[in-house]
């Protein structure tokens, strides 16, 4: 006699922790998103309000003790003591997940001082972690660039790979006249497909073929990493795809003729060609450092209404010696690499519909315009949960 197997028993348990105000708000919307049942989506903050107010099932109030439920008031020491002082329950949920990604601001207390903890509770008990934070708009101010500056490269010692956003590459890709309120929800809106993305990439496993192992092969590389999904339209080149690919327009640019490793997902009909599939890769290995390691997992699906998707997550990139400095390296130039001595692992299966294939069509953020902001549409009702903590409480504090 057989048991029936449930398709999801062999699904790696994904853990997605959302830490201090911006953290919270970032899954918040992604909880609004359709993603696989074994994301697990934890809500972490000192701050009590803005965990009431989270739509979260797991809300995890962190440091009671050293916070009595106020926030960390832009203090890491404090935001780290609250984590530890929550230690026990902060690693219950680690212990139950086989892969961990966290996301959170830089530049205030909780975030900063509570994610580099959980990182390294998360590497001491041997579960692979990714990280999106964010670091501050300019009109911050310098303090809070630099407790950005020194969480990050904390996070960095204890990640396998890290993802910054800063959000003042917001304010070059979006309108200039865009609400506050709508650049942080556009910011959250690129960490939640930045999340989502990574998510669907490995529940999706069994179709696209490419599993925890192949993940964690690729984001073993410490160091910064980059994400970016592009469509090839009908007419369109596949090297521009490519390139759109690997530019994320509000990410911090990185160096990826540094990145180690990569994730590269396809989408196709069934007519692609071999030698587009070999471009890809090629491109990819001429783009990235030689000998990086590249996953390339291709999905078939018949009635995909472009030639192709593509999402790339880069890995192992080394931080820029000055985080502020968002003007160096574009990737335009493709270099002459010998590809030969690479190594290149590729995927196929074919599949009739997909998580991932809809995340790609919603979303193409490689091209801002096919992306209007809700907020100026009307479409997006502004809500408490979209205000930063920080500014919430300031208004509050208003008269
Ligand atoms: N993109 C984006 N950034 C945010 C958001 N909220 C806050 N931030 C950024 O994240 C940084 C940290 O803010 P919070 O996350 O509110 O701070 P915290 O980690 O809760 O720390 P405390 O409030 O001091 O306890 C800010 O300086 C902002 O740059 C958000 O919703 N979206």
């Amino acid at each position: 006699m057989f048991d029936l197997v449930s398709p999801n028993q062999h699904a790696p348990r994904i853990a997605v922790f959302g830490v201090g105000g911006c953290g919270c708000n970032t899954i918040n919307q992604l909880s609004q998103s359709a993603l696989h049942e074994n994301v697990e989506l934890i809500a972490v903050n000192t701050d009590a309000q803005s965990l009431m107010i989270s739509q979260c099932s797991i809300r995890l109030q962190i440091g009671l003790e050293v916070t009595k439920g106020l926030g960390a008031g832009a203090s890491p020491e404090k935001g780290c003591q609250a984590a530890k002082e929550s230690e026990v329950i902060l690693k219950e949920h680690i212990e139950r997940a086989d892969i961990i990604f966290i996301t959170g601001g830089m530049g205030g207390g909780t975030g900063t001082g509570a994610i580099p903890f959980i990182a390294e509770v998360a590497a001491e008990l041997n579960k692979p972690l990714v990280a999106v934070v964010t670091t501050p708009f300019s009109f911050e101010g310098q303090n809070r660039s630099a407790l950005a500056q020194a969480g990050v490269e904390q996070l960095m010692q204890h990640s396998n790979a890290v993802i910054v956003l800063p959000n003042d590459k917001l304010m070059e890709a979006l309108d200039k006249k865009i609400r506050l309120i709508n650049a942080f929800f556009e910011s959250n809106r690129v960490l939640q497909d930045v999340l989502q993305g990574l998510t669907t990439t490995i529940s999706q496993s069994g179709l696209i073929n490419i599993d925890l192992n192949d993940f964690i092969a690729v984001i073993s590389h410490q160091g910064r990493a980059a994400m970016g999904v592009a469509r090839q339209l009908e007419g369109e080149e596949l090297q521009l795809t490519i390139s759109n690919a690997l530019k994320n327009p509000l990410q911090e640019n990185v160096d990826l003729t540094q990145a180690k490793g990569a994730i590269v997902s396809v989408i196709a009909t069934e007519n692609i060609e071999l030698s587009q599939y070999h471009k890809i890769g090629e491109t990819l290995h001429q783009q990235l450092a030689p000998g990086a390691f590249v996953i390339i997992g291709l999905t078939i699906v018949p009635e995909l209404d472009c030639e192709l998707e593509l999402m790339v997550i880069a890995t192992g990139i080394q931080a820029q010696a000055n985080m502020a400095d968002n003007n160096v390296n574009t990737h335009e130039v493709i270099s002459e690499t010998d590809t030969t001595e690479s190594m290149v692992k590729p995927r196929f299966v074919s599949s009739e519909l997909v998580n991932v294939h809809d995340f790609l069509k919603q979303k193409a953020i490689s091209s801002p315009a096919a992306n209007p902001l809700p907020g100026n549409k009307g479409e997006h009702a502004t809500s408490v949960l979209e205000i930063p903590t920080y500014t919430r409480r300031q208004q509050v504090n208003e008269p």
